[in-house]
């Protein structure tokens, strides 16, 4: 196991900067999500750790030593990526051995080795089938144990789970997280799904066009996004604007809400975000808040959303649609087309940069 550095790592693909001055640390047996849109350089930037780019500029370091100079099956990495090629002549045991056999070890030892890999994915009573006689979710694990067996003091994995459906993928999501909290390797797991980046990782590294535009632990991105673009990617978020002076924030129509402590002495253009299940909406406008300890808007509902515990409306609030979450047992008196006010926080208002 290790710890792995990326400092300060640019490369270009022509003309085209893929990975822009990107500096991340993936702490020794960390669990990490990479999410960003696709064409962000999440899989460039697992590819440059493997050993199969190399940076243009910058240094990766693994275990506190630059491997720039160590080639790809020197740097001990187990990769798992979205097309698990596994070997369909081999059976279960055999793929997972064939890492082991390439190096040359060979006996009982490598035997012990493959049957607490298959131990570890559950499959040792799958150890002699072939991968056609395996579903998705089985073949995904193989090539979980092939990677592991060699104990790789990193574990890379590029989407992995994409190729599963729905049901089997959070069964396999619930399956990796225990399997890395067992083996305890540093792993680094590239989606573009933002609830498998929550529900799996540690932490989370947020890629946009190439760079690394936050890093933190998924509630700490979630709560406190730092721009427009953290907030709505993970998750949702209602987005206002305005000018803010003296602790409070006026928008574009007049009406002024209060800023949360941090923003008090803020001055000039803010833009904030408001998570949709931090509103409250008001029925008929009839809100008794305090008004400089919460945010109020008017405005009328106009969708609703139903989603078996929750609804999710959506208000205009002169023109600008806010959204509210709101639990079943919340909502008997929300209708259609009628007024009511949504207030919030004022602590729930998170300011972007
Ligand atoms: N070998 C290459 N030659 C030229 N351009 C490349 C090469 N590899 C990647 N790119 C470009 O670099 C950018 C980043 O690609 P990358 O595969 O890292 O994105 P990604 O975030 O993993 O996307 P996805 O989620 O779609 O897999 C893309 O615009 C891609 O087209």
């Amino acid at each position: 196991m290790a710890r792995v550095d990326v400092k300060n790592v640019s490369l270009s693909f022509g003309a085209y900067r893929a990975l822009n001055d990107v500096s991340i640390s993936f702490a020794d047996g960390g669990f990490y999500a990479l999410l960003g849109p696709s064409g962000s350089g999440k899989t460039t930037l697992l590819r440059m750790i493997a050993g199969f780019e190399y940076p243009d500029e910058g240094s990766i370091l693994i275990g506190g030593e630059a491997v720039e100079s160590v080639p790809v099956d020197k740097r001990r990495i187990g990769m798992v990526f979205q097309n698990y090629a596994i070997f369909p002549n081999m059976s279960v045991a055999e793929n997972v051995a064939f890492g082991l056999r390439v190096r040359g070890e060979k006996g009982a030892g490598v035997e012990k080795a493959v049957s607490d890999a298959l131990d570890l994915v559950q499959l040792g009573h799958l150890a002699k089938r072939r991968p056609h006689q395996l579903s998705g979710g089985q073949r995904q694990r193989v090539a979980l144990a092939r990677a592991i067996v060699t104990k790789p003091r990193v574990l890379l994995l590029d989407e992995p789970l994409s190729a599963l459906d729905k049901g089997l993928r959070k069964d396999m999501q619930i399956e990796l997280k225990r399997i890395q909290r067992e083996v305890g390797v540093t792993t680094i797991f590239v989606t573009h799904d933002q609830d498998e980046a929550l529900s799996i990782s540690d932490r989370i590294g947020i890629l946009k066009d190439g760079a690394i535009v936050q890093e933190g632990a998924p509630e700490e991105i979630y709560d406190r996004p730092r721009s427009e673009f953290a907030a709505t990617f993970l998750g949702e978020a209602n987005i206002i604007e305005g000018t803010a002076e003296g602790g409070r924030l006026t928008l574009e129509n007049g009406v002024s809400i209060p800023l949360p402590q941090e923003a008090a002495r803020s001055s000039g253009h803010l833009r904030c975000a408001i998570r949709p299940e931090r509103v409250h909406v008001v029925p008929g406008g009839l809100a008794s808040v305090n008004l400089s300890q919460a945010g109020t808007l008017t405005g009328i509902v106009r969708h609703k959303l139903f989603s078996g515990s929750l609804s999710t409306y959506s208000i205009d609030c002169d023109g600008r649609q806010f959204q509210a979450i709101v639990p079943r047992t919340g909502e008997d008196d929300i209708r259609m087309g009628s007024p009511v006010e949504v207030t919030w926080k004022k602590e729930d208002l998170i300011i972007l940069a």
